[in-house]
């Protein structure tokens, strides 16, 4: 199998609680150090690894005796990400240095991967220090990030490190070796080896609880993270931690295949710096467009400029623009439609009205 892994230059690395944290509550050091030799190994051979580490809510929380494993409420979950992040970046600084690799620790919020100036600069910087044959160990901010604001797991934190690290690969080492058809705890689950596209059936599949109870997305997260990830054209793994060597992927995993179609596309409409005109929407709807969804004529607000179909438009949210894409009605009928529901829309128009005022396989997050 020749996944990214294998080779392509930049490989992002996501290490999930359930790996990381023992039964005790303390990092499993023993494996955490094949995990950094297993870097290392990658290093040598010229590839640059970014890790995203998970782990700091699990290890704060056992460490101030907190319930729930520090997740049941915010402020605790604060605290103990505070707390367990001074452990965990200790512990991947040591066991790194042990492999001759110096390590460098990232915290970002939402907002530093999701508004464009500061997404320019965490990728620059993650640029920098990979250039440096630095290895960054990457978390969210959780002390500091508020619920609105948080991404709230790190595989989809992850799919945005790879996509700004313009990394090649990203594998998701978990406890489970893949995604399998429902919950692998239920009787007749059967893995998957091979995702080439993220439907419904598929995103149906994942249950969005976590069987070690330290994790916070499950296989919903994840599958979220392949949808982001695929979508800008970088390949997907998740695979089992607990195996010898797991970035070689040798063991059983399940691939997301990248979408080589979309990013070209993609990036395109999210480099121009012209569009015909904007459709301001509102909070929800662009909360909606930020998880993956299309703009729906029910969140619209407002439409300025002259366009027509085909054309490429901003979509602008309370904050400023969030979003570019290409118009599926011109200005005039996109305006008739503001604020109405689906099953309104024929009657409006007075003809079949299409799915969304921009698809989301048409539009570009910012
Ligand atoms: N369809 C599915 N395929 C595989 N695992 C699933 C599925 N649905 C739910 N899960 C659960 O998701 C868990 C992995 O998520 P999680 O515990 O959050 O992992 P991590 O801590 O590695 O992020 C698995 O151990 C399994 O219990
Ligand atoms: N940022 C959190 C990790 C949240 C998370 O996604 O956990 P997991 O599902 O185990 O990858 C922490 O460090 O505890």
């Amino acid at each position: 199998m020749l996944f990214p892994p294998a080779s392509c230059q930049r490989l992002v690395v996501k290490v999930g609680s359930a790996l990381l944290v023992g039964a005790d509550g303390a990092v499993r050091r023993d494996w955490l150090a094949s995990l950094a030799a297993d870097i290392a190994v990658r290093h040598r051979d010229g590839q640059q690894v970014v890790v995203v580490s998970s782990g700091a809510i699990a290890l704060g929380a056992r460490r101030l005796g907190l319930a729930k494993g520090g997740r049941g409420s915010l402020e605790d979950a604060q605290a103990a990400a505070a707390t367990g992040q001074i452990a965990l970046a200790q512990a991947w600084a040591g066991l790194l240095d042990d492999q001759g690799l110096t390590a460098a620790q990232i915290l970002v919020t939402l907002g530093d991967l999701e508004e464009r100036r500061r997404y320019l600069n965490a990728s620059a910087t993650l640029g920098r220090l990979l250039g440096l044959g630095v290895v960054p160990v990457v978390n969210e901010n959780d002390s500091v990030a508020t619920e609105e604001i948080r991404f709230g797991d790190n595989d989809r934190l992850a799919a945005r490190v790879a996509v700004a690290a313009g990394a090649g690969g990203l594998v998701l080492l978990s406890d489970v070796d893949g995604l399998y058809d429902r919950n692998p705890a239920l009787p007749g689950a059967t893995h998957l080896s091979r995702v080439e596209r993220i439907d419904a059936a598929i995103e149906a599949m994942a249950d969005s609880g976590s069987a070690s109870g330290m994790g916070s997305g499950g296989m919903a997260s994840k599958v979220a993270a392949a949808r982001i990830a695929t979508g800008a054209g970088v390949a997907m793994a998740i695979a089992s931690g607990k195996v010898a060597s797991p970035l070689s992927l040798a063991a059983r995993h399940t691939l997301f295949v990248a979408d080589r179609t979309a990013p070209a596309r993609k990036a395109w409409l999210a480099g121009g710096l012209t569009a015909g005109g904007t459709i301001h929407v509102d909070a929800g709807a662009a909360a909606a467009l930020r998880s993956g969804g299309s703009l729906l004529a029910a969140g619209a607000l407002r439409i300025d400029g002259r366009f027509q179909r085909g054309d490429v438009i901003a979509v602008a949210g309370p904050d400023g623009t969030i979003a570019r894409g290409l118009a599926e009605y011109d200005a005039d009928d996109a305006a008739r439609l503001i604020g109405t529901r689906s099953d309104e829309q024929a009657a409006i128009l007075g003809y079949a009205p299409r799915a969304a005022l921009v698809h989301r396989n048409h539009l570009a997050l910012l």
